[in-house]
């Protein structure tokens, strides 16, 4: 099998210490390179602080992204100007910068994965939900997360809100004189779904998206309990964006 040659950003990250693992231990995955703004990575390959500098150096065939959204999105811009294939973890992108990266990915026939959540049961929670609001239209989606997270609502949970905008009608829930009292209680919305974060130490990454009907409710519930969980996903993302010529957002998109 050809070896596929990875740099790594955000290497002393809770996710970029289970990517370099991973990297390291997998035969046809090679860690050439890792990017570090602080520079205090301890690995035994060449430690840059900035990106460009590593690419005018280094020849990645990809670049793994998890770090903050600011910079994930330079990054995979940057990766993308240099050649480099991007699969990236890191969320929080504007769709505005989804767009971007999408037509440069396409003008530069490059792959460049975007996934908000590589855990398949995930996914599979996300497929569930999306197969769900066909039947019923009130939905709140409730993600859950440890308190050192920047972005709210988090990455899944937006995804989540796409997969169901796909198949059910906008409406507006609840009553229709319904009004906070307490800014903020109802969550967000997209598309009249309400979104709801939690943040909390002890927690890691939980997402349950809740129906309700007459008489009923359905609750699909996904619990990440460490990062490992992810691995999977972050592996056949790295073998699949080598045949990839454009950008996919999803890991959906990408298993069978
Ligand atoms: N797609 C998925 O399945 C998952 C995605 N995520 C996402 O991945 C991202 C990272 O999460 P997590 O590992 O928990 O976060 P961490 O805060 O643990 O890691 C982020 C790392 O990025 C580093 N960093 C910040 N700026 C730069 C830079 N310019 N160059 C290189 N590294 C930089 C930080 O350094 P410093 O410590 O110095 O600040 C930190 O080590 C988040 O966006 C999160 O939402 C998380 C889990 C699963
Ligand atoms: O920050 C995290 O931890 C996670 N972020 C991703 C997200 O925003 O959905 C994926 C997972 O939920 C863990």
């Amino acid at each position: 099998m050809e070896q596929i040659k990875v740099t790594i950003a955000g290497p002393r990250g809770r996710m970029g210490k289970e990517a370099v693992e991973l990297v390291q231990n997998t035969p046809h995955f090679t860690l050439i390179s890792v990017i570090d703004h602080k520079g205090e990575a301890s690995l035994d390959v060449p430690v840059y602080k900035d990106i460009e500098e590593c690419f005018r150096t280094e020849t990645p065939h990809v670049l793994i992204d998890l770090t903050t959204p600011e910079v994930g999105y330079l990054h995979t811009k940057t990766a993308l100007e240099y050649g480099v294939r991007p699969v990236v973890g890191t969320t929080g992108f504007t769709p505005e910068e989804l767009n971007e990266l999408k037509d440069l990915a396409e003008s530069t026939k490059l792959g460049c994965i975007i996934a908000p959540n590589f855990a398949i049961g995930a996914v599979l929670m996300m497929k569930f939900s999306q197969m769900a609001a066909k039947y019923f239209d009130d939905i709140e989606i409730i993600e859950l997360h440890h308190d050192q997270k920047l972005d709210a609502p988090s990455g899944t949970a937006v995804k989540t809100a796409e997969m169901i905008k796909e198949v059910r009608e906008a409406k507006t829930q609840g009553h229709p004189n319904e009004k906070e009292t307490h800014s903020g209680a109802r969550g967000a919305t997209i598309d009249g779904m309400h979104i709801h974060s939690v943040r909390l130490p002890g927690l890691i990454a939980h997402q349950q998206v809740m129906f309700g009907a007459e008489g009923q409710t359905l609750t699909v519930r996904h619990d990440s309990y460490n990062r490992a969980s992810f691995m999977s996903g972050v592996k056949v993302s790295v073998e699949t964006v080598m045949k990839l010529d454009t950008l996919v957002y999803g890991l959906e998109n990408i298993l069978d």
